[in-house]
């Protein structure tokens, strides 16, 4: 099937770079959507093999060229679309690095007059080179930053080295950096790490936080109220605009109905909504480790055993291993779901967004992924933070330590969680007056995120901030969040003009492309060789 082509672009357009994985992708289209709302017009691109994937994918829509007048792109990463991407991580990053910046810069010379008709590209972390092609275009360049701040913040000391971080020799130096608890081992994203097995990362980050400059924002999934004292402290480095949470509309506001602007990659079992339409009102543990975690065998069964013990209503997703590995890891306990028919539901992915604005849902077991942390803020879920690599460990310092709305799951001596373990935070979690404090500062958090993200909020400022500076609107350009360090200069700005602005949550908002990103990284027990999409 063959992808009709995009309208030809109009005036005031941004172009969105994503890579192309699913926690990628939808932040920025949602960004996209805000953006188209405040009157730009916006088009995202991707690199080729995801339209393959989609195509494969072939579901009806996977054909489809745009979304809610979101345009969709495609440049070729340089690689064969057939190439085992995910069995040579190093090898994709390097030529990703290499051949997009050509081929995204053809893009843009053939669709947008030479990028005249383009008044910024935005970029997030994984494609930072796009920044390279806007400066070459004389385009000015912004980043989506999709992880809290506070990763942000790490980064920067770590590949600046302003602080002293863990090293095969010291590996258990503390962090203290300014607006963040001080942090050990534990606590740090696991990319900074002496034990990281993935130079791809590295090397991207490295080159990426020492040359901030080339970008003239960094906008973020997250919003100021959640991670005022981290956001603060970085005002002097670069121009923070907080534009987040991120999330579908529905999170946003009790009126339902409102569709989600996103990718589906795997297909949900949406009959746990019907299940969980059976289940008392704040009774159901929600266990989740997103798209990429496969947890090992051992840790599996003490989750079962420990969900088990509870005798408390559970839905617990397991999703399968695209290539499963002999030794047992991702996989059920023999016999767990026939032994627990009457108390749990284990689905292969659910309609999470759905299923944690559940009256049903009490807390979530999960593994810190930003986007999972940030719909549950939305919804105003207490967590038990189960994390597992990059961002994740920050994640749980800052759910258990900074935002405080919930527990983080500790090892035993030997390092393992066990079952007990799982056991004590669920109930602590559920009941008590711990358990009380917990969602009242879920609900206060949950009430601050749809206040920054609403008309007048201060994400929404942000967003009306950033879109003034690109479009040389009248704008306020002191820049709310500290200094306003953007180098882009008046002569880079091309268009004024404004356009219609389109109603959110209109028929055809998702983008419902199942894009079966049959090579997203899993991340197992140590040892296992990395994959990436
Ligand atoms: O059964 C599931 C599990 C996860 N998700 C979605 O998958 C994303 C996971 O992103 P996150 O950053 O939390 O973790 P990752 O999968 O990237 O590690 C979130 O938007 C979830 O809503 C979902 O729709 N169904
Ligand atoms: O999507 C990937 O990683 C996830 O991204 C989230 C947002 O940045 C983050 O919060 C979560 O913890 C991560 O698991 C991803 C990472 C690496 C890779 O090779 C991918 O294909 C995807």
């Amino acid at each position: 099937m063959a992808l009709p082509l995009v309208d030809m672009p109009e005036e005031n357009h941004v172009l969105l770079v994503s890579f192309s994985s699913q926690g990628h992708i939808n932040p920025m289209l949602r960004l996209g959507k805000r953006l188209l709302s405040k009157g730009l017009h916006v088009t995202l691109a991707l690199t080729e093999v995801t339209r393959d994937r989609m195509l494969k994918s072939s579901t009806e829509s996977a054909g489809a060229s745009s979304v809610s007048g979101i345009g969709v792109v495609f440049f070729s990463d340089g690689l064969s679309l057939d190439y085992d991407r995910k069995a040579n991580l190093d090898f994709y990053i390097e030529t990703l690095g290499k051949y997009g910046p050509v081929n995204l810069s053809a893009l843009i010379r053939d669709r947008y007059h030479g990028g005249k008709k383009l008044v910024c590209l935005i970029a997030n972390p994984f494609v930072p080179w796009v920044a390279d092609v806007a400066s070459e275009l004389g385009i000015p360049c912004a980043l989506l930053w999709i992880q809290p701040y506070a990763i942000f913040a790490i980064y920067d000391s770590f590949y600046n080295k302003r602080n002293r971080f863990p090293t095969v020799d010291d590996p258990d130096v503390r962090v203290h950096l300014p607006g963040l608890p001080l942090m050990t081992t534990q606590d740090l994203p696991s990319f900074v790490l002496p034990t990281n097995p993935f130079n791809a990362f590295m090397k991207l980050f490295s080159g990426f936080f020492q040359h901030l400059e080339k970008f003239q924002w960094v906008l973020g999934n997250s919003f100021h109220e959640l991670e005022r004292d981290v956001v603060d402290s970085l005002s002097e480095l670069c121009s923070l605009r907080p534009v987040g949470p991120l999330v579908p509309m529905a999170l946003l506001s009790d009126e339902q109905g409102g569709q989600d602007v996103g990718v589906e990659m795997w297909k949900s079992e949406d009959s746990c909504i019907e299940w969980l339409d059976r289940q008392a009102p704040r009774s159901v543990v929600y266990v989740s480790f997103g798209s990429i975690v496969v947890l090992p065998a051992k840790q599996m069964e003490s989750i079962a055993v420990a969900l088990k013990n509870t005798k408390r209503p559970f839905l617990w997703v397991v999703k399968p291993p695209e290539k499963p590995p002999a030794d047992g890891a991702g996989e059920l306990p023999l016999g767990f779901t026939d032994e627990v028919t009457d108390q749990g539901r284990v689905v292969t992915w659910c309609p999470q967004i759905k299923v944690l604005s559940h009256p049903a849902i009490a807390c979530f077991v999960t593994h810190c992924g930003w986007n999972s942390m940030l719909e549950t803020i939305c919804s105003g879920i207490p967590m038990i933070a189960y994390p597992q690599w990059s961002d994740q460990p920050t994640n749980a310092k800052l759910i258990t330590d900074v935002f405080k709305i919930g527990l983080r799951l500790n090892k035993d001596e030997g390092g393992t969680i066990t079952s007990d373990e799982i056991e004590r935070c669920i109930e602590e979690v559920m009941v008590g007056a711990r358990a009380e404090e917990l969602r009242k500062t879920a609900d206060e958090l949950k009430r601050a995120a749809r206040e920054a993200a609403g008309p007048g909020g201060s994400s929404d400022r942000a967003i009306q901030q950033f879109v003034d500076e690109v479009t040389g609107g009248d704008g306020d350009d002191s820049g709310e969040y500290g200094a306003s360090k953007g180098n882009c200069h008046e002569d880079q700005i091309h268009d004024e003009k404004k356009v219609d602005v389109e109603e959110e949550g209109g028929e055809g908002d998702r983008l419902s492309l199942h894009m079966v990103m049959d090579d997203a990284t899993e991340v197992g027990p140590p040892g296992r060789t990395p994959s990436i999409d």
